[in-house]
């Protein structure tokens, strides 16, 4: 049975150049556009007004701006859409566009007309954590975030960046997929996040990390 809310499953989606409609311009439209931004999708903002933060970001050419109100049309090409303006009846109609176009949209004033939500979402290089309550609680979602921005601290940058060269040299150079599942589970298991809060972590050298691979098959 479907019950109110079932249904929802968060993944990763690759924005990177490719066109994300945002309709309203105010301050809950620049938070969407803001994660946008950061993902170095091609923003359109469609709004009459904007916030001075994204007035900034589309003069640094962030962002595009179509200063008018949203029209039937707007919305073609787009891979995801936003609509957070103000008005119930406007975030409506796009998301009946939105539903002609088979694409996803997030409606700020109704999740129940919208196919997707945005989560609470806090990043240190590549490790990317975001939280949900499904629309039972934004506020605690943001709550449940800042706790974990004090669990997970900058040390999670170098982290990840450590596992990813780790990661790319081992996949250049094991073919073997067994030997390389035990070899990047090793990884994930190694003592880094310590030194590196303790200042005495070194980066590895594409060497190191060769010899570290000879080492760990060997035991
Ligand atoms: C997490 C975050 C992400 C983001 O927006 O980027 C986000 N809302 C945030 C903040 C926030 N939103 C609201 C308040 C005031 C307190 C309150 O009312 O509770 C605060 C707190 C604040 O602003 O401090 C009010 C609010 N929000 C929604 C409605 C309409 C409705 O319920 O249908 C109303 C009532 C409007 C009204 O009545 O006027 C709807 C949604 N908000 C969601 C996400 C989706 C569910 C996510 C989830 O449950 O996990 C969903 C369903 C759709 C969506 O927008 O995607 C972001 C924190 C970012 C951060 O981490 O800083
Ligand atoms: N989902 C969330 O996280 C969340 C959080 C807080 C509030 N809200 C809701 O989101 C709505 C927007 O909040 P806000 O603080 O950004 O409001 P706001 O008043 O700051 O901004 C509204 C924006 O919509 C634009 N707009 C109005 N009519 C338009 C049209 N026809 N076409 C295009 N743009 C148009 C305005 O020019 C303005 O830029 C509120 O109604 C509020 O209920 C949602």
């Amino acid at each position: 049975m479907r019950g109110l809310l079932a249904g929802y499953i968060p993944i990763m989606l690759d924005c990177e150049g490719k066109r994300c409609v945002v309709v309203g311009g105010g301050k809950v439209a620049e938070r969407k556009a803001a994660s946008l931004v950061e993902a170095k999708a091609d923003v359109v903002v469609i709004s009459p007004t904007l916030t001075t933060s994204m007035a900034q970001w589309q003069e640094a050419g962030l962002i595009k701006w179509i200063a008018r109100p949203y029209e039937y049309g707007d919305l073609q090409e787009a891979l995801l859409i936003y609509a957070a303006t103000n008005s119930v009846e406007i975030n409506r109609q796009v998301a009946k566009e939105a539903a002609e176009l088979r694409i996803p949209v997030n409606i700020v004033t109704s999740q129940e007309e919208g196919t997707f939500m945005s989560p609470s979402v806090m990043r240190r290089g590549k490790l990317i954590i975001a939280v949900s309550t499904t629309g039972a609680g934004p506020a605690a979602a943001k709550e449940i975030r800042h706790q974990l921005e004090h669990e997970f601290g900058d040390e999670y940058e170098k982290y990840t960046e450590f596992l990813y060269r780790i990661r790319s040299v081992v996949q250049s150079k094991v073919s073997d997929p067994v030997r390389r599942h035990t070899l990047l589970k090793a990884a994930a298991t190694m003592d880094i996040l310590n030194s590196i809060r303790a200042g005495s972590f070194d980066w590895w050298s594409d060497e190191e990390i060769e010899s570290w691979i000879i080492q760990t098959q060997g035991e």
